[in-house]
């Protein structure tokens, strides 16, 4: 993880960079300069012009360690309505960045575009570039499967196969052909129930639900409560081996008990794992993350930066009501 998390900034659960912010492109960098005062049309601006605080006292923030993802000039449109404009973050290796914002802002869109979930949306079309470890994974020869592996995702609502608890840990190892089991691996000598069984153990014991299933792995995981079958479907993202986890809202459907659980997981993946969790819980993104990242209607991000910081020193006047409930 990059730096101490904050504790609630807010009260209350408001259920979210402008031209401002972004400037020439983004705020959170990696490694960056400086961006030059530019106001919403692009034009520089002076202090006084625009209802945001002076464009001068936005902060650059540079976050430690390296970018594992780096998002350039990113539009997304769905049919004629733009959805997401000028988009360009960069998103620290091992953190947790949460993206927060009014309904409809544009965070599940931005999530999607993370992993090319938005290609599976027949109206969606995206410009710009996401890079994963430099390389552009909208590249026309980036294979997709092997792109979701590296990069998961966890859904709101959890949504486990009605297969056994074990099953839904080593389905995709075994689709992949990662792990061989049955009578003909057996015969030929390439058994795999042995790693099969390291890896379900390992994976459900990173996704905190070992101990509570340890007894039971054969039975059919629909019969676990919600928050075991949400920590469940992140075992099974974690089969794979993937760098990244996009969770979209992991925690909205579950209770307290389940959501804290979930919240002390994430906490914990962090630190082998980047996490970019979307979530309209503003106490639960200022609880979690590192770098917050604020989209306003309009699917313009506003501000980016270290989470204590958006929370309680924004920079931007509109995030301040944001995040204040004035609006939103
Ligand atoms: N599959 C889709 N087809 C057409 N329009 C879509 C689709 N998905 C999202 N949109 C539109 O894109 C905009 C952004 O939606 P998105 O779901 O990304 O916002 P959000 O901030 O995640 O909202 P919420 O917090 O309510 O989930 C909205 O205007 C929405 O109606």
């Amino acid at each position: 993880m990059t730096e101490s998390r904050t504790t609630p900034a807010t009260a209350g659960e408001a259920d979210a960079q402008s031209g401002e912010s972004i400037g020439d492109g983004r705020t959170g960098r990696v490694e960056g300069t400086t961006p030059e005062p530019v106001g919403d049309d692009g034009r520089e601006t002076t202090a006084g012009e625009s209802a945001e605080r002076p464009r001068e006292t936005w902060r650059e923030h540079t976050f430690e360690g390296e970018a594992i993802l780096s998002v350039d000039d990113l539009n997304v449109w769905y049919g004629d309505d733009h959805a997401l404009r000028d988009i360009s973050i960069d998103i620290p290796r091992e953190s947790v960045t949460a993206l927060i914002g009014p309904s409809g802002c544009g965070k599940s869109t931005f999530l999607r575009c993370l992993n090319r979930m938005n290609d599976r949306i027949r109206a969606a079309r995206v410009e710009g570039t996401v890079s994963y470890d430099g390389q552009d994974i909208y590249a026309d020869e980036v294979d997709l499967v092997e792109l979701r592996k590296r990069i998961g995702m966890v859904f709101q609502q959890p949504n486990p196969f009605p297969k056994s608890i074990r099953d839904n840990v080593a389905y995709a190892p075994r689709k992949h052909g990662d792990i061989e089991r049955g009578l003909l691996p057996k015969l030929l000598g390439r058994d795999d129930t042995d790693s099969e069984d390291e890896l379900v153990e390992r994976c459900l014991r990173d996704a905190a639900l070992w101990d509570e299933v340890a007894d039971r792995l054969d039975d059919n995981a629909l019969g676990l409560s919600g928050g075991q079958q949400q920590r469940l479907c992140i075992a099974r993202c974690l089969a794979v081996d993937p760098e990244i986890i996009l969770m979209d809202e992991p925690a909205s459907a579950l209770d307290p008990i389940a959501t804290a659980k979930i919240e002390e997981l994430i906490d914990e993946l962090a630190e082998d794992y980047t996490v970019v969790i979307v979530t309209h819980n503003m106490q639960q993104a200022a609880r979690i993350s590192d770098q917050t990242a604020v989209f306003l209607t309009g699917g313009e991000l506003v501000e980016y930066g270290a989470t204590e910081q958006v929370f309680e020193n924004p920079q931007s006047q509109r995030v301040e009501e944001y995040i204040t409930g004035k609006f939103g």
